[in-house]
């Protein structure tokens, strides 16, 4: 069963970006992949002053809904991850992931349970606050049986808490989804490492759709949007390959995905030669 992972270039303009989302659910159904992951911050990115404005509510928002009536058309899944206005909080919102079934249903939600705030130096550093937009979610949902087998949702930087991934894991996901949008700093020595750890230490696919390119004169993000198999292996890789600044709002078709097989048999046969889950002494340790 194919899976897919998108790579884009959001920018501040919702319904391109959904226009973006929407020709990429067309054409990976066309390849006939299955589930398609889209990349956090889908809807859009902008400065942090313009988050209350532009996030919206799941149920009626203009970019989910649109995802939601593609994938019901082109009958696949689609995972993203997005700005979900909080009900309780009208300046705050989410950074929900949302699985969407083959029937347009919203089928999973997850609100990202780390969020981004971080002071770091040096050229693409800078100080990034994520928490003064966004109120972190207070749960992990269990995996969710799809078309390509068991699916964990995790956000971005929650790839650096492996206890996320290790929880999802013994809950029977074989695969683990990051939608991201890594920083142009931390991208180039940390990205690949942690996805192929995250991989090799749960045994599981991990689907790694990303953001990429110029969003705004201040807001770079590293893209190398990938798929790596269960033995830690990248299987697929999207071409590193940024559109030009600004994006052009007239070409729909500037996404790139890119494709893997999930072999479940092949996750099975790797977990039984080493059963690391029979192995962990947590009695020991004391955690996952
Ligand atoms: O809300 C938005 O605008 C988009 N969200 C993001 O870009 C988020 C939070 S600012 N980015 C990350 O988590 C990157 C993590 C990262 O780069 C690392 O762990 O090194």
């Amino acid at each position: 069963m194919l899976a897919a992972v998108g790579q884009i270039c959001s920018t501040a303009n919702v319904t391109h970006n959904a226009n973006l989302c929407t020709s990429l659910i067309r054409r990976a159904a066309a390849q006939g992949v299955k589930l398609l992951y889209l990349p956090e911050a889908a809807d859009f990115i902008a400065d942090p002053e313009e988050v209350p404005r532009l996030s919206e509510p799941l149920e009626s928002g203009e970019f989910v809904t649109k995802l939601r009536e593609q994938a019901k058309k082109s009958g696949i899944w689609v995972g993203v991850t997005v700005h979900e206005k909080a009900k309780e909080d009208a300046n705050k919102c989410y950074n929900t992931n949302v699985l969407i079934g083959d029937n347009g249903d919203i089928v999973q939600t997850y609100r990202k349970l780390h969020l981004l705030d971080v002071a770091q130096s040096g050229a693409n550093g800078g100080i990034m606050q994520e928490s003064k937009t966004t109120i972190a979610g207070k749960e992990l949902p269990d995996p969710v049986s799809t078309p390509v087998g068991k699916v964990g949702m995790l956000t971005c930087y929650d790839l650096r808490f492996p206890e996320a991934a290790l929880s999802l894991r013994r809950r029977g996901a074989d695969i683990i989804a990051y939608p991201s949008a890594f920083t142009m700093k931390t991208g180039p020595p940390h990205w690949e490492a942690l996805l192929r750890a995250r991989a090799i230490e749960n045994q599981a696919y991990v689907l790694a759709p990303a953001q990429i390119g110029e969003h705004s004169p201040s807001r770079q993000t590293y893209g190398h949007a990938m798929i790596i198999d269960p033995w830690g292996q990248i299987c697929a890789q999207a071409a590193d390959r940024p559109p030009k600044f600004p994006p052009d709002e007239k070409d729909v078709d500037a996404g790139l995905f890119v494709t893997a097989d999930i072999d479940l048999d092949w996750v099975q046969e790797i977990r039984q030669e080493m059963p690391l889950w029979e192995q962990r002494r947590g009695e020991v340790y004391n955690i996952a």
